[in-house]
């Protein structure tokens, strides 16, 4: 789905979004955009409403009140597999591959579902299915594994299968919730080229959850921090390091010194 505006003009809108479950707000009238092409890393201590706000976004869970706008279209009120296949595609934090099916076959179900609606059960791939399953492959590197259960994938292999079929639905907007969580340092190192590469080869606009500092100062273009459903904090990584409130909320004094060497390094953990 991407184009020749994929670069331009603004991807996400979020406008006053709120979720209530009984008397606490998840995400308490959180305003904020993504411009196309750029990636948004967002942090926050737990339970702060990050996973609930993509819940949100990519219309898991409905809102008690606000706006969702992708590509200037208010998709609000829409199912996830509209959402999708209006060219939003999210991973989840814990493990989402069908551990019975290929590796392929993984990235074959990924794009038959989430590029077009879909309104007969049976599968069959055309050309243009097999050519996005073969391109999201190679870019997250899986082209040799391609016939193997996902069940017999390293953990690494696991979370780039996970990107893979994320990219497999064709999207404009990628949404990758705690993409690296449980890797080591030369696996996140990897992760982050893989991102790095994709965004460049496909003009993806990229948001992403993440606590491992190493990788969002890696990565993203700007942060958000969130605490308590709201945003604390939005703007550069260095300016993050600056915020009394998000050292406080989130940080501490050693993550406040981690956050430092990765922005000078990138490679050390905050948490
Ligand atoms: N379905 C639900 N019902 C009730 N409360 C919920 C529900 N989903 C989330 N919450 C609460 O909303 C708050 C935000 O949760 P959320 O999972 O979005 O936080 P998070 O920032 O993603 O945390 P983490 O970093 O631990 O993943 C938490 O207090 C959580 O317990």
């Amino acid at each position: 789905m991407s184009g020749p505006d994929a670069k331009h003009g603004t991807a996400l809108e979020v406008s006053h979004l709120t979720k209530r479950y009984g008397a606490m707000a998840a995400v308490d009238d959180l305003t904020f955009h993504v411009e196309c092409n750029e990636i948004l890393g967002i942090s926050g201590p737990n339970g702060a409403g990050k996973t609930t706000l993509f819940d949100l976004v990519s219309g898991l869970t409905v809102p008690s009140g606000g706006e969702v706008v992708l590509f200037g279209r208010n998709i609000t009120t829409q199912r996830p597999e509209q959402i999708c296949h209006l060219g939003l595609a999210r991973t989840f934090q814990l493990n989402a591959v069908f551990d019975s099916m290929t590796v392929e076959e993984n990235l074959m179900t990924a794009n038959y579902f989430g590029h077009r609606n879909r309104s007969f059960p049976a599968l069959s791939f055309d050309s243009h299915s097999r050519a996005a399953c073969d391109s999201a492959l190679e870019i997250v590197g899986l082209s040799s594994e391609r016939r193997r259960p996902a069940a017999t994938l390293t953990g690494l292999q696991r979370k780039l299968l996970m990107l893979a079929s994320a990219i497999a639905t064709e999207p404009r907007l990628l949404m990758l919730d705690e993409p690296v969580g449980g890797l080591n340092r030369d696996e996140i190192d990897q992760c982050a080229q893989v991102i790095r590469h994709i965004r460049a080869e496909r003009n993806l606009t990229i948001v992403l959850i993440e606590h491992v500092m190493s990788f969002v100062t890696a990565l993203a273009d700007r942060v958000m921090v969130l605490h308590h459903g709201a945003k604390l904090y939005e703007g550069s990584i260095a300016g993050m390091a600056e915020s009394a409130e998000v050292v406080s909320a989130y940080l501490g004094t050693s993550g406040l010194r981690d956050l430092k060497r990765a922005a000078g390094t990138n490679d050390v953990h905050a948490t």
